[in-house]
């Protein structure tokens, strides 16, 4: 489970949040832009520097541990495939790190792959695809290395509506049954709603309201809160701890 304590003076602006997140389950952490959900994302990956604060990984402090060791995935906008590899090797690039043989790589990468529709596109390069299946790509080179703490900041962005809704979809099945914890950054209530079972309100780098999709919307302490309540019905679909992979 992750417990951190986030804090980054950047003045005027401070970041100053609270959050715990238990293995199997999905908060997203929903704000408008500005509130400071990337430099907390940022801070908790590693790749910012916090002025106070912790993240402990399990009671240890993560960022003790050797990068190689943290077991972070993160999935951002921009898929970050690498482009001198293909598709099946950018996926095969996660279980080799940890060990795994060329071929049993390539197998399990395979696997994953066809999973997300794109078992046909093993052999392309990267600039081959299309922004929708390049982010099927990345999303699915992240949990192909078994990450115990996965990171999502805004993943759904920027793309087309019906791109979206197949990500989502995707998505979705995943975290249903992901082990780890998990962080999904979004300005987008219908998001946060869909996908996680925790929603954190993160306004002005604090958090002004926590709970699941139903009570925020039901009793939302700020305006910004409120726009959940336009999402009641579509309440969410993961259970929170206790799904194993
Ligand atoms: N490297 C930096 N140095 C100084 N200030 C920064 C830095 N990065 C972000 N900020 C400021 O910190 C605040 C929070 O930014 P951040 O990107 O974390 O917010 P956000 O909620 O992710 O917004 P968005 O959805 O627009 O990305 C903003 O006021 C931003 O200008």
């Amino acid at each position: 489970m992750i417990d951190a304590h986030l804090v980054a003076e950047r003045p005027p602006f401070l970041l100053d949040a609270r959050l715990r997140v238990a293995a199997g389950e999905v908060l997203a952490l929903l704000g408008p832009p500005g509130a400071g959900k990337t430099t907390a994302l940022r801070i908790i990956a590693g790749l910012a520097v916090p002025t106070g604060g912790h993240v402990l990984l399990d009671d240890v402090p993560l960022h003790a541990r050797p990068p190689a060791r943290r077991a972070v995935g993160m999935v951002l906008r921009d898929p970050l495939l690498f482009g001198h590899l293909s598709v099946l090797d950018n996926v095969a690039f996660g279980p080799r790190r940890h060990g795994a043989g060329r071929a049993e790589a390539r197998r399990v990468a395979a696997a994953w792959l066809a999973d997300a529709g794109l078992g046909a596109l093993a052999d392309a390069a990267p600039g081959e695809l299309t922004p929708g299946q390049a982010r099927r790509a990345s999303l699915v080179r992240t949990l192909a290395a078994g990450p115990r703490v996965l990171l999502l900041d805004d993943p759904l962005g920027g793309l087309p509506d019906d791109t979206r809704r197949e990500l989502r979809a995707l998505l979705r099945r995943h975290l249903s049954c992901f082990a780890g914890a998990c962080v999904l950054v979004t300005d987008d209530p219908g998001e946060a709603a869909a996908l996680a079972a925790r929603v954190a309100v993160l306004e002005g780098g604090a958090i002004t309201q926590e709970g699941t999709p139903e009570e925020v919307s039901r009793y939302p302490r700020t305006r910004y809160a409120a726009s959940l309540a336009a999402c009641r019905g579509t309440a969410s679909v993961i259970q929170g701890p206790g799904h194993v992979r």
